[in-house]
């Protein structure tokens, strides 16, 4: 269970100070949660904390009860490659790789034998509907296509946690809706997810909206029940 406590997170900029997350606490539960607010609102610093990227100035990030920012950059590193998963709006592949090397880098990194990593990276390509465009390098793909190659990517080492940042952000609605469509389903197979957006209409496909305003979060919008939860009207 990913968790933030009284995240704060100030930046000095000369003179002044910046807050750019403010007292943010939130539980994360398996699912898919969207984080949306204007520019400036926080949205990225707040990943960043969540992911161990950045540290917070105040307050905690907690992942199944351990606090990210007591770990080490080397801990938080292997953190992130056993449980986290990224997918961001460049799409990041390795030019010179195939869309299937690209999906099989993370395992080669984690030291997981040839073999697995062909079968994996081939069911996880099946999985995104990329199997036919596997041996085609990133620049013979369309960006929708290519976004797709990063989620498979992200999945690689089966993390449960599952970040999105703006990832359809370079992509139209049809190529943009199958990118959301991927990450809803990784949600319902329990990893928790967690989408940032500008769009409002992206973001309430997910289960839960969390809006963020100068980096405090002022509203949750559960916008479905979650069937997983008991005792809830469907
Ligand atoms: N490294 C930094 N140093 C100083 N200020 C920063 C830094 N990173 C972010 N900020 C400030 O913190 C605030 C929040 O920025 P952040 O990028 O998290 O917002 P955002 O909601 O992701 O914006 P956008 O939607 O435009 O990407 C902004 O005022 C920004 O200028």
């Amino acid at each position: 269970m990913l968790e933030a406590i009284h995240l704060h997170k100030r930046y000095h900029q000369g003179d002044i100070d910046v807050v750019a997350v403010d007292h943010f606490s939130f539980r994360f539960p398996p699912g898919l949660t969207a984080v949306v607010g204007p520019s400036g609102s926080g949205k990225t610093t707040l990943l960043n904390l969540l992911a161990g990227f950045d540290v917070p100035t105040e307050g905690e990030v907690r992942l199944d009860g351990t606090v990210l920012s007591r770990l080490s950059e080397d801990a938080r590193s292997e953190v992130r490659l056993k449980h986290m998963g990224f997918v961001f709006q460049q799409w990041n592949l390795v030019p010179t790789l195939t869309a299937w090397e690209n999906v099989a880098f993370p395992m080669m990194l984690a030291g997981i034998g040839q073999r697995e990593r062909q079968a994996r990276a081939a069911a996880l390509l099946e999985s995104v509907g990329l199997e036919k465009r596997a041996h085609h390098l990133p620049n013979k793909l369309s960006g929708g296509e290519q976004q797709r190659v990063a989620i498979a990517r992200s999945l690689a080492l089966n993390p449960p946690i599952l970040f999105a940042d703006e990832p359809t952000g370079n992509l139209d609605s049809v190529a943009g809706a199958k990118v959301v469509e991927l990450l809803t389903a990784q949600a319902r197979e329990g990893r928790t997810v967690i989408l940032v957006t500008h769009d409002l209409e992206l973001a309430r496909k997910a289960e839960r909206v969390l809006y963020l305003r100068d980096g405090r979060l002022i509203q949750v919008e559960e916008t479905r029940p979650n069937p997983e939860i008991p005792g809830r009207a469907s």
